[in-house]
């Protein structure tokens, strides 16, 4: 088992902006959920823990090691996979790999050869591996992308984004192949997607300004809002009533009218009850 300990740690950048504070969170093997609107520090804290920028405060270990006084503890155990690959050279799957485990300090030719072959199989492109990357679909782009961020079998899994611009068939497959990988590694998966989150995390957590506000089991959180989430078709001017009585986490267009959702311990007049999901987990967080 793995394990990744965040203890406390702050970050200001030079020109004195604190994104992050005083966050704290442990991570097992299997995929932790990150979650957060845009700005809330989620690369941030990437970068803390890939030893790109070390935080003002606070301390990080990877499997009890030190990793912010000895990145390349963690560095050895990495792997990334960014939300896109700036360029894709015009050479082939197999060629492409074989360059980046040499950066990755694969030497040995034949160790090399079937750790490339053993990826291209499990991300399923053993097929394709004669194929130039640049001519590959969104999915095959991404599943290469699996392949290149496991060279080295490392033991921590980095993904930012990782479905953005996948279709439905393309996004479930990549999907599948994380949740098979996340058995004995960790995986952490910073998103916008709360679907995936739900499909795919066994733990999660939300940022938000820099502080991690809460983190727990998807499942946990959904429980905690049955029986609290109301709904109701208004009219757009009678939101701001709403709002002064109840706690209001979501206004939403369902066929062209607009729904409002609050979370109530008791049942409002004229509002249905409707099923918690963690969409409305996060709403409910940063409302
Ligand atoms: N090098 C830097 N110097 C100063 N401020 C920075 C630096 N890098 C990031 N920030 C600021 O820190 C805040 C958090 O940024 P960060 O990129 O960690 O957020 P995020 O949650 O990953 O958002 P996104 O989903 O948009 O990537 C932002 O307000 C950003 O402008």
């Amino acid at each position: 088992m793995n394990t990744l300990n965040i203890h406390n740690v702050s970050l200001v950048y030079s020109n004195g902006y604190q994104a992050l504070n005083a966050l704290t969170i442990e991570i097992k093997n299997g995929i932790f959920g990150l979650l957060g609107p845009n700005g809330a520090g989620k690369s941030s804290l990437m970068k803390a823990i890939v030893g790109l920028q070390k935080p003002s405060e606070g301390t990080i270990t990877f499997n009890n090691q030190d990793i912010v006084e000895n990145p390349i503890e963690i560095q050895k155990h990495l792997g990334f996979l960014p939300q896109y690959f700036g360029v894709y050279p015009k050479i082939s799957a197999y060629n492409l790999l074989e360059h980046l485990a040499k950066l990755k300090g694969i030497n040995h030719p034949q160790k090399r050869k079937k750790q490339i072959i053993t990826l291209l199989e499990k991300v399923n492109l053993l097929d394709a591996k004669d194929k130039a990357v640049h001519t590959f679909s969104g999915g095959m782009k991404q599943r290469f992308g699996v392949a290149q961020a496991l060279l080295g079998s490392p033991k921590i899994v980095i993904v930012d984004e990782p479905t953005a611009g996948l279709d439905p068939e393309e996004r479930n497959r990549f999907n599948t192949l994380l949740s098979d990988l996340s058995e004995d590694i960790i995986i952490i998966l910073s998103t916008h997607l709360v679907e995936d989150v739900r499909n795919l995390c066994s733990t999660m957590g939300i940022m938000k300004r820099g502080k991690l506000i809460v983190q727990g089991k998807p499942k946990d959180f959904i429980k905690q809002l049955q029986g609290k989430l109301w709904s109701k078709e208004t009219e757009k001017n009678d939101i701001s009533a709403i709002e002064t009585n109840y706690k209001v986490i979501n206004t939403q267009l369902v066929e062209r009218v607009m729904n409002v959702t609050v979370v109530a311990d008791e049942q409002p007049d004229s509002f249905q009850a409707i099923n918690p999901t963690l969409e409305h987990v996060y709403f409910n967080y940063l409302s």
